[in-house]
């Protein structure tokens, strides 16, 4: 274009607001809950207009695989499109085919932002794309662009996932003994916004001083409708915290597992960073004397664990590798947590960004790094103490495999230590978090086998469920593993 027509502001700040938000996330790989509070804040957007910010960027982050191929459909064949102008695309289509704004408001606004974002070329390319996905309705669309596709492959497109997360999620599923047709439960609810969850944090502050609903699973959790947690003044102190039920529930299970020790001694968070599950052991903790080490090895994670440390007393936060501190410290810890790094893949309704930065390669390269952890957590383990091995994925690589893997590993790397099959007993993690919820046990367990040649449970049962499995589709939580292993 040699001449640019005059570039008006466009009128709507929400959408505007929205766009830069979208931007950041592909040009920056900025996260969209990070980033998007702050400018909220920034323009000056509360109530309805800061709503409709929120529900145009999470939306449209959440259906982009969908609206993409919509677009791609739209466009015509061998059309390159540039980021910024399918950012913007993305905004549009999902005001067409995931909200009720009516057509000529999301096709205006979304050229006219082509318009001043970028150039009239673009802006005319963009109106005529928008118009035509305006010619059909979602459900048209759905249609049209899974045509001849298989059931997965359209269901990663409708449901708008990796098409290898969801061949994932149904390995996930069939290892953990779910059906595997529950995966497009499992995609709907990684779509749907997750309302906030309070963690009331024990002896600072009870839960029925906060407000929201009761949850049904952690007992210090409550549940908010619509409330904004950075306004409340018992999160502001530090008293209770944003943190997933999930969450919640591996360090209360790793409070609550019965120990063979007569008297607690330390506990340790292996892998601490940003400190939700740090801040509500610290608490338990101090109702029981006991202090917490929080292990962290990077430099900003350490300081974000060190503030959800603030309202508590009897603490300490290392910035170091867990590998080493676990593998210096044998036998000091009475419960140890090791939640490890991992893909994340059972946390995606939270960051809806992040299912399309993550890849199969992913998995190879923390494999190592998530057995290490545990094998540190176990040597820094006091016998007859008790070990969360945790992850936010279900993904079986980064779960059963690795408990299998380390209980399975006699001798080997591990010579030396105290740990190994013939030290470590599987707990029954199901019947724990049944316990602590006052569910059923069935609910929670993943029919895993662990280690070949396991011992059987105290009840004799064999070694097998003995691990735990949360679900977004089933429990409403964060998809989080949980093993608990006992040193003999
Ligand atoms: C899944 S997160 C832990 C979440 C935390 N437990 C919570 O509830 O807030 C994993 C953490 O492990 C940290 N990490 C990465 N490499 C590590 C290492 N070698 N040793 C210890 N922690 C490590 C990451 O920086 C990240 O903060």
């Amino acid at each position: 274009m040699n001449s640019r027509p005059p570039r008006r502001r466009p009128a709507d700040p929400a959408r505007s607001l929205a766009y830069g938000v979208l931007r950041s996330v592909s040009a920056d790989d900025a996260y969209a809950n990070l980033i998007l509070p702050a400018r909220l804040r920034r323009a000056g957007l509360h109530g309805r207009d800061a709503a409709f910010a929120t529900e145009l960027t999470y939306g449209t982050l959440r259906g982009q695989g969908f609206y993409d191929a919509v677009i791609d459909a739209a466009a015509t064949p061998g059309s390159r499109i540039d980021p910024e102008v399918r950012d913007a695309l993305r905004l549009g289509a999902h005001q067409l085919l995931g909200m009720r704004v009516a057509a000529h408001a999301a096709v205006d606004s979304t050229v006219g932002l082509v318009r001043y974002e970028v150039s009239a070329g673009p802006a005319r390319f963009a109106n005529a794309v928008l118009r035509r996905i305006a010619e059909r309705s979602a459900e048209e669309w759905r249609q049209r662009v899974t045509e001849g596709k298989s059931a997965l492959d359209a269901l990663a497109i409708t449901g708008s996932h990796p098409a290898w997360i969801l061949r994932a999620f149904r390995q996930a599923l069939v290892a953990h003994g779910s059906d595997p047709s529950e995966l497009a439960a499992l995609v709907e609810a990684d779509n749907a916004a997750p309302d906030p969850v309070l963690a009331a944090l024990p002896g600072l502050i009870d839960p029925a001083e906060l407000p929201g609903e009761t949850t049904g699973l952690s007992p210090v959790a409550k549940r908010l409708r619509g409330q904004a947690p950075a306004d409340l003044p018992a999160v502001a102190a530090g008293r209770a915290r944003v943190q997933d039920e999930g969450s919640q529930l591996v360090a209360l299970a790793l409070a609550h597992a019965s120990s063979a020790l007569d008297e607690e001694r330390e506990w340790l968070d292996l892998c601490a960073g940003p400190g939700g599950k740090s801040a509500l052991l610290a608490a338990i903790g101090a109702g029981r004397s006991v202090t917490l080490t929080a292990v962290e090895p990077s430099e900003h994670r350490a300081r974000l664990v060190r503030d959800s440390l603030r309202a508590l007393e009897g603490w300490e936060v290392h910035e170091a590798d867990g590998r080493e501190f676990g593998a210096a410290n044998t036998g000091r810890f009475s419960r140890v947590l090791v939640d490890v790094p991992c893909t994340g893949l059972g946390a995606l309704r939270r960051r809806p960004e992040s299912r399309w930065r993550r890849s199969p390669k992913d998995l190879p390269q923390l494999a190592p790094l998530q057995r290490e952890l545990l094998a540190a957590g176990l040597n820094a383990l006091a016998p007859g103490g008790v070990l969360a091995y945790a992850t936010c994925s279900p993904h079986p690589a980064e779960t059963i495999a690795v408990v299998d893997d380390v209980l399975g590993r006699q001798g080997g790397e591990q010579a030396g230590t105290q740990t190994g099959p013939a030290v470590l007993e599987v707990l029954d993690a199901p019947a724990v978090l049944a316990d602590v919820t006052g569910s059923e046990p069935e609910s929670f367990a993943s029919v895993a086998k662990t280690a070949p040649g396991q011992e059987p449970g105290p009840d004799g049962a064999p070694a097998t469920g003995r691990l735990a499995q949360l679900w977004p589709h089933r429990h409403g939580t964060d998809g989080m593993f949980l093993a608990l292993l006992r040193k003999r």
